[in-house]
């Protein structure tokens, strides 16, 4: 999770791949109209975002056991709906920079839909993952090598959910 930019794309799919499990690619799930929108410059609402995280969770519960996914999940309603949806605990990756390091990944990604221009709204729809979530936050500036090994770390050693503090 986190916001466009952040690396959770490229830290997800090599995550799944080193464990051997599946990788959605959550903005492959959002309605044409949502790209549209993104693509015009226009932020995303919770009304537009329901119906994606839907399709994305049904499409993770069929996934056949645990899977790998990258997906924005700025707010903490995002997250719990993707849950219920899904009808399992979910083990969140945030990765999180500083703002110009997220700019300049982003206006250095040619050719994609996300225009840079909705980095703000992006942090500020963000909702940092509380206490009670089941999330490890990595340093997004870090090396993807470093992070990738963190995140399998977490993944592999999580064990069971703890109870809420
Ligand atoms: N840790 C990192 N260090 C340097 N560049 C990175 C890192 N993580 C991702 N990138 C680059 O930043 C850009 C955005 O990464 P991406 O995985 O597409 O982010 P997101 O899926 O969160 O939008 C890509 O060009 C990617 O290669
Ligand atoms: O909830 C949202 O507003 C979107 O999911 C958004 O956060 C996501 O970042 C875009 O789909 C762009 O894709 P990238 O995350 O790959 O930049």
């Amino acid at each position: 999770m986190g916001v466009s930019g952040c690396g959770k794309s490229t830290i997800g799919r090599a995550v799944a791949e080193r464990l051997g499990r599946p990788f959605l690619e959550g903005d492959e799930f959002h309605p044409e109209r949502n790209v549209a929108l993104m693509r015009a410059g226009t932020a995303l609402t919770d009304a537009d975002r329901w119906p994606w995280l839907d399709i994305l969770g049904d499409a993770l519960a069929g996934a056949g056991g645990w899977a790998v996914c990258s997906c924005s999940a700025l707010r903490r309603a995002y997250r719990d709906h993707l849950a219920a949806r899904i009808g399992r605990p979910l083990l969140f990756l945030h990765a999180h920079a500083d703002r110009d390091v997220l700019l300049a990944r982003m206006q250095a990604r040619p050719g994609h839909f996300m225009p840079a221009s909705l980095l703000d709204s992006q942090l500020a729809t963000l909702e940092m993952p509380g206490e009670d979530e089941w999330c490890l936050t990595l340093p997004a500036d870090k090396p993807v090598e470093v992070l990738v090994a963190r995140a399998i770390d977490f993944v592999t050693t999580a064990g069971a959910r703890p109870e809420p503090r």
